[in-house]
């Protein structure tokens, strides 16, 4: 089949385009093209921003002058489809592959190829619109979205313009404490399928560039937000919502520096009391919540000390880049306007037709969402940490979910997978699927603690060896020989024997120096390999020490 492809490929390439120079190397096809070809592009980059605005000055006069402003910020979210082919076609789709592996006549716009459409696409984009609270379109279609541009082969995207899958639907989240907590609703205006473009990859010295088509063709949804955010940190835990919710769904990794969840941030800043909004800045090349909420802080401080200084003129329409090194933003292009794509309707593929028992055989397929586990956990009585310490990662929410439906007692249960495992987990550098330990054996080890079987100590050695090793908490206190010594007769024992030993330190505590109890408590223990009952031992102890027998 690849070598079939390859030798369409090596016929037709200059239809794409005719000053490409295509080579094969180590049997991978590389598309190179002359610098004139990149030329927009690069030198688009190299633009200096239009605006120099000061370093210091901006640190300086950053906090006076956005509280006089509020900003208004919308994202466009970009979301690839783990689908196990492409959108329109049958090629697979892996992160990393050879360039240009993973291509055929449909994802590299051939004259005459026709695209069909994936059937899980729309499954997927189902079940995202009902996760969102969306309106969801029963009759939908497919749109052209005309552009040039070197990783676009067909001079087109495949899009939705006017009539997109889902539309008019929210997200909820609640805030993390660290930035002061609360509730938030965000709207969102639509969610539509289109496919990804390929890849560029600029030379070191920017004097060519080469495409690599894999991507082209993958499936996407595009999430638009409305523009209902304030700060950074509303966006970054807007855009992390949106990745949780994806990852429950099963319907993408979500993971941001491969660029399967890619954000595309617009920024504008309002003189508070304004109603009308201002003139917006796109933000893209942002990969991780952090860069998010830096490049806007940074853009919103930009923007206002410009406003401030009566250059509001200087604020246009327009896409910048966050520059990561730099922390700034800096100026890509002057943005194009919707009638720039000339969209129209997409001839080669049919309408999309969503009947209701289609709808409900997907709501009815839908896991428990995040927000959903955060409230269902709040009602539990967890604190908000613990809710979203819990609910934020899928795979641990699960491993909670089983250790209760093992009978685990809620807060223990909690207290464990965020105490000791987590540390154990951020120690050895794995995810919880990767830990021995399993939610049954932990709810045994949380009863086996309350029951008085073992001693909380014991059953934190315990908890190391079946992290690591596996195995159950019966078999290791049979094999060790764990089980509490409960015994009041055994305890007074050994409390004689540490006493005897320790006459110095007897005459010391009942000459006033009390605390010595601790002292004997801790050999007491330790006689007894940390088998003994503490609340016995303490008891007995205080007894003996006193005299009273
Ligand atoms: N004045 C504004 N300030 C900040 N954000 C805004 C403002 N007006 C609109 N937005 C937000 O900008 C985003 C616009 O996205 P949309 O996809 O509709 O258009 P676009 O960016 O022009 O198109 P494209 O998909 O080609 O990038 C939305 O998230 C919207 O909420
Ligand atoms: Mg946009
Ligand atoms: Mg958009």
């Amino acid at each position: 089949m690849a070598s079939t492809l390859f030798r369409t490929i090596q016929i037709h390439p200059f239809l794409l385009y005719p000053t490409a120079l295509f080579s094969r190397r180590n049997g991978v096809l590389y598309c190179t093209m002359k610098s004139s070809q990149t030329q927009t592009a690069t030198q688009e980059k190299q633009q200096p921003p239009k605006v120099k605005v000061p370093q210091h000055a901006l640190k300086k006069t950053v906090d006076k002058i956005t509280r006089d402003y509020e900003a208004i910020i919308g994202i466009e979210t970009h979301v690839q489809l783990s689908t196990l082919t492409k959108a329109f076609c049958s090629c697979p789709y892996n992160y990393g592959s050879q360039p240009n592996t993973s291509i055929c006549p449909i994802c590299m716009g051939l004259p005459g190829a026709l695209p069909v459409l994936n059937s899980k696409v729309i499954e997927f984009a189902v079940k995202l619109g009902l996760a969102l609270n969306c309106k969801l379109s029963l009759n939908s279609k497919f749109d052209r979205k005309q552009y040039f541009y070197p990783d676009l082969p067909k001079g087109y995207q495949i899009s939705q313009f006017d009539i997109p899958i889902a539309t008019g639907g929210y997200v909820d989240l609640d805030l993390p404490l660290e930035f002061g907590g609360g509730h938030r609703k965000f709207g969102i205006t639509r969610v539509h399928i289109e496919e990804d473009a390929g890849k560029l990859l600029h030379s070191g010295n920017g004097d060519y560039s080469q495409v690599d088509l894999n991507r082209a063709g993958v499936p996407l949804l595009e999430i638009v937000s409305e523009p209902d955010m304030r700060t950074g940190i509303e966006a970054a835990e807007y855009a992390a919502e949106l990745q949780r919710v994806v990852r429950y769904l099963g319907i993408s990794n979500g993971n941001m520096q491969e660029g399967s969840l890619r954000c595309d941030v617009n920024v504008s800043i309002r003189p508070v009391g304004q109603s009308e909004f201002g003139t917006k800045v796109e933000i893209k090349n942002l990969n991780s919540f952090s860069s998010i909420n830096r490049a806007i802080d940074f853009e919103i401080s930009r923007q206002a000390l410009l406003h401030s200084q009566g250059q509001s003129d200087q604020i246009v329409q327009e896409t910048r880049l966050w520059e990561e090194g730099a922390q700034k933003t800096v100026t890509m292009r002057k943005k194009e306007g919707l009638s720039d794509y000339r969209y129209f309707p997409e001839p080669d593929l049919p309408e999309v037709i969503l009947t209701p028992e289609y709808v409900d055989s997907i709501s009815n397929s839908l896991p428990e969402l995040p927000e959903a586990k955060r409230r269902r956990y709040e009602k539990m009585g967890l604190s908000m940490q613990d809710v979203l310490f819990l609910a934020n990662d899928m795979n641990v929410a699960e491993y909670f979910d089983a250790t209760l439906s093992s009978g685990a007692d809620i807060k223990l249960a909690a207290n464990w997978i965020m105490g000791d495992i987590a540390a154990y987990m951020k120690n050895e550098k794995l995810s919880i699927n990767d830990i021995k330990l399993t939610p049954q054996e932990l709810a045994e080890l949380i009863a086996s603690i309350k029951s008085g079987t073992i001693s909380g100590k014991i059953g934190k050695e315990i908890l190391s060896e079946l992290l690591a090793k596996g195995g159950t908490v019966k078999g290791l206190i049979e094999e060790k020989d764990l089980i509490q010594i409960a015994d009041p007769v055994e305890i007074g024992k050994m409390i004689d024997k540490v006493i005897s030993e320790n006459p110095k330190q007897l005459e010391q505590y009942r000459g006033g120096k009390t605390k010595l109890q601790g002292f004997f408590a801790g050999q007491v223990m330790k006689l007894s390999k940390g088998k003994a009952n503490p609340g016995l031992l303490n008891k007995i102890l205080l007894e003996k020490l006193n005299g009273q027998s």
